[in-house]
């Protein structure tokens, strides 16, 4: 059994929580155990994932979070360099998958995070059990 930390940015508490639900039916359906820390945004997943890293805790990380288009820039800093961030970390061999949403609308976001329709939270957890695999395999 694998442990995986859920690193969620609880920028929209609803959109979230439906993200969490995916994640953790997905992690659970394929016996591994998980805990949840919650960061203030997704500029801050990358950090909190290396920290928690370091700490050898942990077998692999899920990020979630949602990022929506505002009226300026700070959309393409915030979801590009969180993206950034985490991929860093991946290419470092952390077993590592992204479920931040970066959408233009709350709807767009809504369809994503359910897990009745793209249960983009259970699909980065598979993302991260994936990576732990090969990290096995290859490590
Ligand atoms: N606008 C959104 C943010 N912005 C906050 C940043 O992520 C960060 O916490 C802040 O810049 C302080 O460093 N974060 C989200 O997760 N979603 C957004 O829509
Ligand atoms: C993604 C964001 O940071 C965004 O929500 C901020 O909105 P704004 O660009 O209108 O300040």
């Amino acid at each position: 059994m694998a442990k995986f930390l859920i690193v969620e940015a609880r920028f929209y508490d609803h959109l979230n929580d439906l993200l969490l639900d995916g994640a953790r039916t997905a992690i659970e359906a394929a016996g591994h155990d998980h805990e949840t820390i919650t960061v203030p945004g997704a500029l801050e997943i990358p950090g909190a994932v290396a920290l928690a890293s370091d700490s050898g805790a942990y077998d692999g990380f899920v990020a979630l979070g949602v990022v929506i288009r505002g009226e300026t820039y700070h959309f393409e800093i915030v979801a590009g360099e969180s993206a950034r961030g985490l991929m860093a970390l991946s290419m470092d061999g952390v077993a590592i998958g992204n479920g931040i949403l970066t959408v233009e609308n709350e709807a767009q976001a809504l369809t994503r995070a359910r897990r009745t329709e793209k249960d983009k939270g259970g699909e980065a957890a598979k993302a991260a059990i994936a990576m732990l695999d090969l990290k096995g395999r290859f490590g």
